[in-house]
């Protein structure tokens, strides 16, 4: 630190007198006097006088005063260090200040402590200030620190905008986020709108999502932010609420007073706004954050550009494409992609040996319609038809428009042939139905022509070729039917739909009926039961055996209904047997879509119950015969539904035991009463070794498991005696009576009916 000098001592109360004065009464204890010879008093310095040397001598004149006091001086630019050590040499108080022999004032003990003093204040002070400001920059440091930051996070937000090519809300959120700290603000959005000016985003923050959902709709064309959007301006306010404008601001908007509002928009199209509110602290926004928000608009302007842009080539794209694939009328696929998917099912077919059909269907009437109903109908009758084929289609078919009236349906994973005539004979059926068409009321056919892969041919072409020739078939054969490609195939296919379509007329008229299969005990050749068997005596088909239709009815579901009547009428005639005397339990078979569909629908526990409640059969006298297979299906609920059956006091009988893959620890867990031994096995079990040693391992696992064992298709004595020697107590087979109808059977049920 520099020393002081005397020049910064200087005594204040320096009173300049003349020589020949005398000083005037009692003199002011600080007061100093300056003498000087003449009466310039500007030079001829003569010395100093203090009050002490006045009050030692009051009479004196100055010029004695000063004659008496030793003049002392220091030059103006001493040191305080100089001007002290001089007053100590000469025993003074006071010293003169002169420059260059002339006086300048005079410097005291105390005025130079003051004058320390007062440096050591302005020092103080200056630390003070010194601190302050060293503090407020600490401040403004912290704060551009985290500027710096929330600008360093604006600008990757941005360039994770930009460099995408379509607007992720998240990441417009952390542009959002970052955008409003940035600038400080309490509350921030972004609103984006769609072509149609509605708005397809809206981004917020610093607000909850129940305050967002409050502001509604975007205020388009009304108040501040609609102006924003209309004009393609930015607004900067102070207090919105002074703006006559910011009446159609929501109304439910949060509460708000500076604004900051500039519009998303490149080359006079707006895409939507940005607006910040309220900075902390109450400030309002300055041109420097209008700039920043104007730069990120104009940023998001570029990527919402690009992204529209993109999506309108994306648009076209498909537009060319659709055009290229789909036909224009019906939007139904084209000849293009009808070729494109069957090439891919072909081959995906050869791999996995699956079955497509092709079915190539012509309208019969068409030109007929078009000449008299005129070009408009005509198209409209297009149409229709279109969304009929496809209406009674799958989701993996396709059908397809070749033009004109011709359309092709192709029909990949189908089982066998008679699936394509079903849907042929589905697509004509609908077909049939009048269309209603600028209220003209049209009948139109049509004809289907069939060919399948692999029956037919294993190439496309051909495949098609095969079907068009099929339906110039059908066209000959008298229009509105369809034909397969070969003559084996129309036989086949019509004979099944002849027999679905009397089966399903069976039921309603009567023409099923049940024959009964005694089981009897092998010793006393007495009939423990009797099994309940289907048939169907069809007045145009003759006697249809159940291997014929059952399989049919499983398809169809008629098994529903059906096994519900069987599981009736046996159930009614047993109860009519006990009434008469000769109780016996009936076996009533159930098949396994019958055991799902019962599960899954109205439940087996409550068919068999309410059948036995209304029937008055006692439950011991059912049992409900299910096959391996279906057991095993689904092991869980099978379970749980035997388990209910039991409890009603059913009995339960595996049939067809041995042919199915049982596992036998669950044969343990499953609460089985009989196990009937196939009659395959039984078939030969007097030659064949390995019948033999399956059905003696089937006999001791049923002695074992204690289940009552079954021999089906017993035919002659020799299987007889063979299996009565196995242990096998009971059997069933012609050997015994075929099944036969209910007269027979009861007669059978006589004592000694059945004695050798
Ligand atoms: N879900 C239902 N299935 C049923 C119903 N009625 C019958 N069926 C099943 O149809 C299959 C064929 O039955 P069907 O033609 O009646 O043949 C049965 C007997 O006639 C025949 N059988 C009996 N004994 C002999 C014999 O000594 N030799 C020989 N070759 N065949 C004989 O076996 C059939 C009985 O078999 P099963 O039921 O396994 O005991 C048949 O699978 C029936 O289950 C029905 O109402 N619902």
């Amino acid at each position: 630190m520099k020393e002081l000098t005397v020049k910064a001592c200087l005594w204040p109360d320096v009173v300049r007198v003349r020589e020949e004065d005398r000083p005037k009464g009692r003199a002011n204890g600080s007061t100093v006097y300056a003498v000087f010879r003449d009466g310039e008093l500007s030079a001829d310095f003569c010395g100093v006088a203090t009050h002490h040397d006045i009050s030692l001598h009051p009479g004196w004149i100055f010029a004695d005063l000063v004659e008496h006091r030793k003049l002392a001086a220091v030059p103006v630019g001493a040191g305080i260090r100089t001007a002290l050590k001089t007053m100590r040499k000469h025993g003074m108080e006071v010293l003169a200040v002169m420059s260059r022999d002339e006086f300048v004032g005079v410097v005291t003990r105390e005025s130079i402590l003051q004058a320390l003093l007062e440096r050591d204040r302005q020092l103080l002070l200056e630390s003070v200030r010194l601190r302050d400001i060293a503090e407020e920059n600490h401040r403004q440091t912290v704060i551009w620190v985290e500027r710096l930051a929330a600008l360093n996070e604006a600008a990757r937000s941005l360039l994770g905008v930009l460099a995408r090519t379509s607007i992720e809300t998240e990441l417009l959120q952390a542009g959002l986020d970052a955008l409003r700290k940035l600038l400080d603000a309490d509350f921030g959005a972004i609103g984006i709108v769609d072509e149609h000016g509605g708005m397809a985003e809206f981004i917020y923050s610093g607000i909850s999502e129940a305050q967002a959902k409050q502001i509604g709709e975007l205020p388009q064309g009304k108040g501040l932010l609609g102006v924003v959007i209309e004009e393609d301006i930015s607004l900067r306010l102070s207090d919105m609420r002074s703006d006559p404008r910011s009446i159609g601001f929501p109304p439910h908007h949060p509460p708000m007073k500076s604004l900051l509002a500039v519009p998303i928009s490149r080359h006079g199209r707006v895409y939507g706004r940005i607006y910040l509110c309220d900075k902390v602290g109450g400030e309002a926004f300055s041109a420097n954050d209008e700039e920043l928000a104007a730069s990120f608009a104009h940023s998001l302007s570029l990527v919402i550009d690009n992204a529209r842009e993109m999506e309108e080539v994306k648009r076209a794209r498909q537009r060319l494409d659709y055009m290229a694939h789909f036909d224009a009328l019906t939007d139904l696929p084209n000849r293009t992609l009808l070729t494109d998917r069957a090439l891919q099912f072909i081959a995906r077919a050869q791999r996995k040996r699956e079955v497509v059909a092709f079915l190539f269907l012509d309208l019969d009437n068409f030109k007929t319609i078009n000449d008299s109903f005129g070009h408009t109908v005509g198209d409209e009758l297009l149409r229709e038809v279109a969304k009929r084929i496809a209406s009674c289609l799958r989701e993996g078919d396709t059908p397809a428009r070749m033009g004109g009236d011709e359309f092709i349906i192709m029909l990949p994973g189908i089982k066998d042939s008679l699936d394509a005539a079903k849907v042929a004979v589905k697509i004509l059926g609908l077909l049939n139905e009048p269309f209603v068409i600028n209220q003209h009321q049209i009948y139109s056919r049509a004809s289907i022509g069939i060919s399948v892969f692999p029956e037919n041919s294993g190439n496309l072409d051909e495949l098609l070729a095969q079907a068009d020739s099929a339906l110039y078939h059908a066209k000959k054969l008298g229009k509105n039917n369809y034909q397969f490609f070969t003559s084996e195939m129309n036989s086949t296919a019509q004979r099944y739909l002849q027999l679905e379509h009397h089966l399903r007329c069976a039921l309603g008229q009567g023409e099923l009926s049940l024959y009964y299969q005694p089981q009897v005990q092998i010793d006393s050749r007495a009939v423990i039961g009797m099994e309940a068997l289907l048939r169907w005596h069809s007045p145009t088909l003759g006697m249809v055996m159940p291997d014929q239709f059952i399989g049919l009815a499983e398809e169809t579901g008629l098994i529903v209904p059906i096994g519900e009547w069987v599981l009736r009428t046996a159930c009614e005639q047993a109860q009519c047997w006990r009434e008469t005397g000769t109780p016996v339990r009936v076996a009533v078979n159930l098949s396994g879509r019958q055991f799902q569909d019962f599960q899954h629908q109205r439940g087996l526990l409550d068919v068999v119950a309410t059948v036995l409640a209304e029937t008055g059969l006692p439950a011991e006298l059912l049992e409900l015969e299910i096959t391996e297979s279906i057991m095993m299906r689904d092991v869980d609920t099978t379970l749980a539904t035997l388990q209910g059956l039991k409890r009603l006091g059913v009995r339960i009988s595996v049939d067809d035991f041995g042919t199915g893959y049982s596992s036998l620890s669950y044969l343990k867990r499953f609460p089985l009463d009989t196990l009937k031994i196939d009659k395959a096995f039984v078939k030969d079990v007097s030659t064949d070794d390995s019948d033999r040693a399956i059905v003696a391992a089937i006999t001791a696992m049923a002695g074992q498991l204690k289940l009552e064992l079954v021999a089906e298709g017993i035919e002659d004595l020799e299987q007889l005696v063979f299996l009565s020697g196995q242990r096998c107590n009971y059997g069933q087979g012609y050997y015994f009576s075929k099944p036969v109808p209910v007269e027979q059977a009861t007669a059978l049920l006589k004592p000694g009916a059945l004695s050798e």
